[in-house]
């Protein structure tokens, strides 16, 4: 691994900063440290108010999610929602017009791939499985200093990681150099990259990008900044509250509104650690109650929270009764309320309303991180509706009835 000199250097040299030699006109007040978490950190050097934008980051490289659940499109514009996909004659990558395929973007993806040669007729091409690995494809085209900087962030290797470059291989010559770079840029990025944001009511393939900045930044389940998007790819990331000079600079991985198990699985399936912050330690998560369920007596109206939360095979107790529940039977629970949200028709307007008013409170409290979930997306359809009005306990029914 590069030593924290080298890596400050490169940042440096990626926001444009070497000029600033001096620390009086440097003008960022943070550092790469060594962080108590294990790794590096971004570390304030001076004190930081709420608001101060921190840096503002751009990708080494980005493109398409590389799920297979992830829904693709066309690989210049974005798009997911046209009647008339085909496939690069030359690459086979998915485009929607001439002028995405006519594009200087298109052709620089092109370029790659058209030189592997192909051990199928090119028509015959995963064009889906091309997509996934777009990105790290991409990464083919950078600098070898750039190259150099991104294989210096953190890379979880997993062995089931790379699949998709792999898998290419039936398609493709592909020399082997390429390919274990492929792999490990494919590390790399599921180590570090963000999901990017998407326009508000665009149908857009879902990217990703590899923010090296941002990727220096551990997380917390409270972090101390937030980051937003510009249509130029640009990420702004800004403090949310006042940081402390000698202080860690954190973002978080996953949802805010995730409840402690949901987190904490979310981290150590993709992220590969067990966050054990404050919020994590502490049952009722600052009395949000995010993760409670509702108690399994039926003459009871509390909530059952873990007993011991950084404990992942913890017993559950309920706040009011003290029943105890062994987690086994938590997990039954979560598990059927996961494939109740699974059923669920998210697009659909009128079934999430009535499954917020009339169901769902039936089996988690209110307070309960799905009930949040479904606030925030019928807030996201409806939140531009002229004529409605958030309550405090969302839309009344007879309101909205009468709007659709
Ligand atoms: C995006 S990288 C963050 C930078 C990384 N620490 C480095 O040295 O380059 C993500 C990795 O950092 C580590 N990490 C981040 N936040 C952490 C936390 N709160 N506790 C433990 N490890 C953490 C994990 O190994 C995780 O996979």
């Amino acid at each position: 691994m590069v030593s924290r000199e080298q890596l400050s250097v490169m940042i440096k040299h990626h926001l444009g900063l070497l000029a600033f030699g001096d620390e009086d006109d440097y003008p960022v007040k943070w550092a790469v440290y060594e962080s108590p978490l294990g790794g590096r950190g971004l570390v304030a050097t001076q004190d930081i108010k709420a608001g101060e934008v921190l840096f503002v980051d751009y990708p080494l490289v980005y493109g398409p999610r590389s799920g297979i659940t992830v829904q693709q499109g066309c690989t210049v514009c974005k798009n997911i929602d046209s009647d008339i996909f085909f496939k690069c004659s030359k690459c086979s990558l998915t485009l929607c017009s001439v002028q995405c395929q006519n594009s200087e973007f298109h052709s620089s993806d092109c370029s790659i791939i058209s030189r592997w040669p192909n051990k199928v007729p090119i028509e015959e091409v995963d064009e889906t499985l091309l997509s996934r690995a777009l990105t790290a494809i991409r990464a083919l085209l950078l600098n070898e200093d750039q190259k150099y900087f991104l294989t210096s962030l953190q890379a979880n290797r997993l062995p089931q990681y790379g699949s998709e470059i792999r898998d290419l291989k039936q398609y493709f010559d592909i020399p082997s150099h390429e390919e274990e770079f492929m792999i490990l840029v494919t590390c790399v990025l599921n180590t570090n990259a963000f999901q990017m944001a998407t326009q508000y009511g665009k149908k857009e393939m879902s990217l990703r990008g590899l923010y090296p900045v941002a990727s220096i930044l551990n997380h917390s389940c409270v972090p101390n900044t937030r980051n937003c998007f510009n249509g130029d790819l640009q990420m702004t990331v800004k403090a949310t509250k006042t940081i402390d000079a000698g202080s860690e600079i954190f973002t978080c991985y996953s949802g805010m509104l995730w409840g402690t198990p949901a987190r904490r699985l979310y981290l150590y399936r993709t992220k590969h650690f067990l966050c054990d912050c404050d919020r994590c330690a502490d049952p009722t998560e600052r009395g949000t109650l995010l993760a409670a369920l509702k108690c399994f007596s039926p003459d009871c109206q509390g909530s059952l929270l873990p007993i011991h939360p950084l404990k992942t095979t913890t017993a559950w107790r309920c706040l009011e009764c003290g029943m105890r529940v062994p987690n086994d039977n938590i997990c039954v629970i979560q598990s059927a309320l996961g494939s109740l949200m699974g059923s669920l028709d998210l697009k659909n307007v009128d079934e999430l309303e009535n499954f917020y008013l009339n169901r769902i409170t039936r089996y988690v409290p209110r307070t309960n991180q799905i009930v949040l979930d479904l606030q925030c997306r019928l807030i996201w359809e409806l939140g531009e509706t002229d004529g409605l009005r958030w309550n405090g306990k969302f839309t009344e029914h007879k309101y909205s009835q009468k709007i659709f």
